[in-house]
């Protein structure tokens, strides 16, 4: 296969003493001034940069424990390596709107493999065989790997097949009782007083929403780079989902332990994240919090998308007539969403402003994952969400990129991330070549490029050159080959990839010292059993056993 510069590329140039390419995005220069990076000596290369990345970053900064992504809070940390937050405003943006087509792509999610439909959904007020549903004492707690806004994620072991799961936990009483939420309704409504109530409600009934959304999704999903839920339960005070347990940790703590990546690595991670992404799209489901928290590594290297906590599902508009031919009409639009959600430093402008936005977002958040990966942080870093879309609004060409890049790294990030979504890389319009014949839409591409949209496939990019697209969709190059980052895992018990912060932890409230769990403490009474109702799941046989 020959691979070539996309034309955009080959028109780039680089001023010496600024920061310029004619598509528009300024190149970063060393800057003794700039609070945000140090300063680079002209001839080192790229190695040594990521050491003088690491180097100016003092050690504490480095070390310092990041807090875990709370809902409806705002707060970003600064300093590099820092976990960041996510965010979702029950404000008055919350409601979804729901507009567009790709009618039927969203109101039927397809498998990847065998079956249309993966699994059955096991209602637990129906289904009362003793083998269909899971409880907490089937498992025994062998350690914490990480904590999110409604509880912890602990390494556990099936105590019949002895398999080892990650059980994610969330707390009713914290979704029922969100004070920040409440803090913000209360703040909306101040002149309001007769739709604070109201406003409650509908925060309630989205945080439950939300807490279904990610264990229906995972339910009807199956793809390499997507985690694998096999059971959902609850008790009187949690929801449990019962996950594949990736033990190569996140792609934050390799990230935190390298500095910065190589170009090759992160056009693997690229291409591995962007397949997941894809296939949400055309499933009609919006990712919404993509960040280096919420990438695992497997075993073998590979990338593994988990946390679909504020994954949106796409719904039929009833409005909207399919048939209609209307030519202005986006079909690749499948809902429009207003919710401020997700990690300020990675959302996608549009978002930050509380504008309408569309799965053209999570490949905004895509150039931002990739910024950090090269950089060493996002490119836009500050200490609530209101700052960092001062800093973009501000930043007329968009984000400086460092010189010391690659061409085809300047160039991607540069159609990533425009703040315009209109001008942003469509990604999932242009994903791949297609096959002669199938080609259509000439001349819209005409006109697309006329007015300066990116039209070249995506996965036709220079960066991607050495990607065999074809078995990484397929999942086959998980079998065959090693990821650029092998996770060393003596002991998969050990959790050695994961953070001591959390795997030295005690599981707290949930268990007593012999690890017995405790079911029931005082917040049952906030737990309104019917609330819940239908969350219990159990994936079919077929697929637990594909995947075990
Ligand atoms: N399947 C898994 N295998 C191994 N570790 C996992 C798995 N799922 C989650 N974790 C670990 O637990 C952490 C928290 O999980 P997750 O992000 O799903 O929780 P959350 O409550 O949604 O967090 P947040 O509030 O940050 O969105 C992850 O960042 C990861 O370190």
């Amino acid at each position: 296969m020959v691979f070539s510069l996309d034309e955009e590329l080959s028109n780039m140039t680089i001023h010496n003493d600024d920061v310029c390419c004619n598509n528009g995005i300024p190149i970063m220069k060393p800057d003794n001034n700039d609070e945000n990076l140090p300063a680079f000596e002209l001839n080192d290369n790229l190695m040594t940069m990521s050491e003088h990345l690491n180097a100016q970053i003092p050690p504490d900064e480095k070390r310092t424990r990041r807090r875990s992504s709370v809902l409806a809070k705002f707060p970003v940390l600064s300093p590099v390596h820092t976990r960041r937050v996510s965010i979702s405003n029950n404000s008055s943006n919350v409601v979804s709107h729901l507009t567009g087509s790709f009618r039927n792509a969203t109101s039927d999610i397809t498998v990847q493999n065998e079956n249309s439909k993966r699994d059955s959904i096991v209602d637990d007020a129906t289904d009362m065989r003793p083998t269909s549903i899971r409880t907490i004492q089937d498992f025994k707690p062998i350690r914490v790997l990480g904590k999110g806004a409604y509880g912890k994620v602990i390494l556990v072991k099936d105590k019949y097949s002895t398999k080892l799961y990650a059980m994610k936990q969330l707390k009713k009483a914290e979704i029922l009782i969100n004070d920040n939420d409440k803090r913000d309704s209360d703040k909306e409504n101040i002149d309001i007083d007769d739709n604070v109530e109201e406003t409650r409600k509908r925060d309630l009934d989205k945080r439950i929403e939300r807490t279904f959304a990610e264990r229906t999704i995972l339910s009807q999903l199956e793809h390499p780079n997507i985690v694998k839920l096999f059971y959902s339960f609850h008790d009187q005070s949690k929801l449990y989902l019962i996950l594949q347990y990736i033990p190569g940790g996140e792609l934050f703590y390799h990230l935190k332990e390298h500095g910065t990546l190589e170009e090759d690595t992160v056009a693997f991670y690229a291409a591995e994240v962007s397949c997941a992404l894809k296939f949400l799209h055309d499933n009609g489901i919006v990712y919404r919090d993509l960040k280096p928290e919420n990438c695992l590594l497997n075993q073998r290297g590979h990338l593994v998308l988990t946390d679909f906590g504020l994954s949106k599902k796409g719904t039929t508009d009833p409005t909207h007539d399919s048939t209609s031919s209307d030519s202005d009409l986006d079909k690749d639009d499948i809902y429009t969403l207003h919710s401020i959600i997700g990690t300020p430093e990675y959302a996608a402008p549009e978002i930050l402003q509380g504008l309408a936005y569309n799965k053209n977002c999570d490949w905004y958040s895509l150039g931002c994952l990739l910024y950090d990966m090269l950089v060493g942080k996002p490119p836009y870093t500050g200490n609530n969400h209101k700052i960092i879309l001062n800093k973009i609004q501000k930043d007329k060409q968009g984000p400086r990129i460092p010189y010391y890049l690659s061409d085809g790294m300047k160039d991607i990030l540069n159609w990533l991330l425009k703040k315009d979504k209109t001008k942003r890389w469509d990604v999932d319009k242009y994903w791949k070549e297609e096959p002669v014949g199938n080609q259509k839409n000439n001349n819209n591409n005409k006109k697309k490029k006329a007015s300066k949209q990116r039209v070249t496939k995506f996965q036709s990019h220079f960066i991607f050159r050495k990607i065999n697209w074809k078995q990484m969709e397929s999942g086959d190059l998980q079998k065959t080959t090693l990821g650029p980052i092998v996770p060393i895992i003596t002991d998969w018990e050990l959790a050695e990839n994961f953070d001591t912060e959390f795997t030295s932890m005690s599981f707290e409230e949930n268990y007593m010292d012999d690890g017995i769990p405790i079911t029931g403490n005082k917040t049952d009474s906030l737990a309104t059993p019917d609330m819940f109702k239908g969350f219990s799941f159990k994936a079919s046989g077929s697929y637990l056993e594909r995947h075990f």
